[in-house]
């Protein structure tokens, strides 16, 4: 599998190993042998379908869910050998965010940040100056005295933010926290996490069932099946070469996999003995610029429509997503595919 022995560029804030949870004799496992450091300052995202094991691994991180086997090392500290003082001390670095926000209804804006120091026996004072510091940070100070109910769902996301980051943590975990919002709140609120990120020089480790999300702030992603990391590595990496079906199918999703049919209806039809294939072709970096559609042309003598294309960036560096039709012979079409694939691009048939 790639690369979860990479070396990281700075010291592991959460170091996983050898996980095991089954929740009930004979159940299915939910963790099997899950092992991933996470580099301080990263943005790291698991992602996963339904049952994949997603949430009870983040639940893992602050030892709400207690594993079977393993080491869990978070900050330093391995969670497991510590006594409940210390772990409510450790708990004080790991912030959390949740899907549904988690927030008490009956409580203000200010209120509902303020909770955790409250649970922590801070004094009143010194709870309201945290609160006025965090508040401007999510950008939410003109709604302090505001109840849940009167708030947008990112809105209320944002007290969400506020509150997981009320101990000052260093480690924030996101469990889901765009599923329950629109697409332009979806991207508000993950240019938020990016942005304190930075500005609180954090490590976020978040999961999510969109790959949409691990594109837009991940540094490096792992994806989970069946309780096990099936592949794990930069986000550029897994996105241009996919190396199991699993992450395949999050890719196409993230990308768009559906064949430009309009487009593929307006050509003429392949000349005789000739066989039509509409291949989706993903390629970075120096690929993005090169002429290949020309190259593949000339030197396999094929004729190639492009029916769709997009030049995007991950992690500032060039990614293209390019549908193409492609006319020869079946021989040619497969020494053509095998020399892109041969270039570092990922070729897939799409079914046409
Ligand atoms: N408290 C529990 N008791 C029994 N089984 C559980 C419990 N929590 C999770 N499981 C089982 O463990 C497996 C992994 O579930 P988990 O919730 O971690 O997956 P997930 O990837 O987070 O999925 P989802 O996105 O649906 O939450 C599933 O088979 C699930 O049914």
């Amino acid at each position: 599998m790639r690369d979860l022995a990479e070396p990281l560029a700075a010291a592991p804030a959460v170091a996983l190993a050898g996980l095991r949870k089954r929740f009930a004799a004979g159940g299915a496992v939910a963790l099997d042998d899950v092992s991933l450091q996470v580099g301080a300052g990263e943005i790291f995202g698991i992602v996963g379908r339904s049952g994949a094991g997603k949430s009870t691994l983040i639940r893992c991180v602050n030892l709400l869910e207690r594993p079977d086997e393993g080491q869990i090392t978070v900050l330093g500290q391995d969670l497991l050998a510590l006594d409940e003082s210390g772990l409510r001390q450790a708990r004080r670095g790991i912030g959390m965010v949740f899907q549904h926000f988690n927030l008490h209804h009956r409580r203000t804006v200010a209120e509902n940040v303020a909770f955790p120091l409250e649970i922590a026996g801070l004094p009143r004072a010194d709870r309201a100056r945290r609160v006025a510091e965090l508040l401007p940070l999510v950008g939410l100070e003109a709604k302090r005295d505001a109840y849940p109910a009167q708030l947008s769902g990112g809105q209320k996301q944002r007290v969400g933010i506020a509150r997981a980051l009320a101990s000052g943590p260093r480690l924030l975990l996101c469990d889901e926290a765009t599923s329950a919002l629109d697409p332009e709140t979806t991207a508000e609120i993950l240019a938020l996490i990016r942005d304190l990120r930075d500005r609180l020089a954090l490590t976020v480790l978040l999961i999510t069932h969109e790959m949409g999300v691990v594109r837009s702030i991940c540094d490096r992603v792992a994806v989970m099946e069946a309780g096990r990391v099936v592949e794990a590595g930069r986000v550029i990496d897994v996105f241009t070469m996919p190396h199991t079906l699993v992450t395949r199918r999050f890719v196409a999703e993230a990308v768009g996999d559906a064949v430009p049919r309009a487009a593929l209806a307006r050509l003429p039809a392949p000349a005789a003995g000739l066989q039509r294939r509409v291949l989706r072709v993903l390629f970075r970096g120096p690929h993005a610029t090169r002429p290949i559609i020309g190259e593949v042309a000339s030197r396999h003598g094929i004729a190639l429509n492009i029916l769709a294309g997009r030049i995007d960036a991950i992690g500032g560096e060039p990614f293209g997503v390019m549908v193409l039709s492609a006319d020869a012979t079946a021989a040619t079409l497969e020494e053509a595919i095998a020399w892109m694939r041969g270039l570092g691009l990922t070729v897939e048939e799409l079914a046409a």
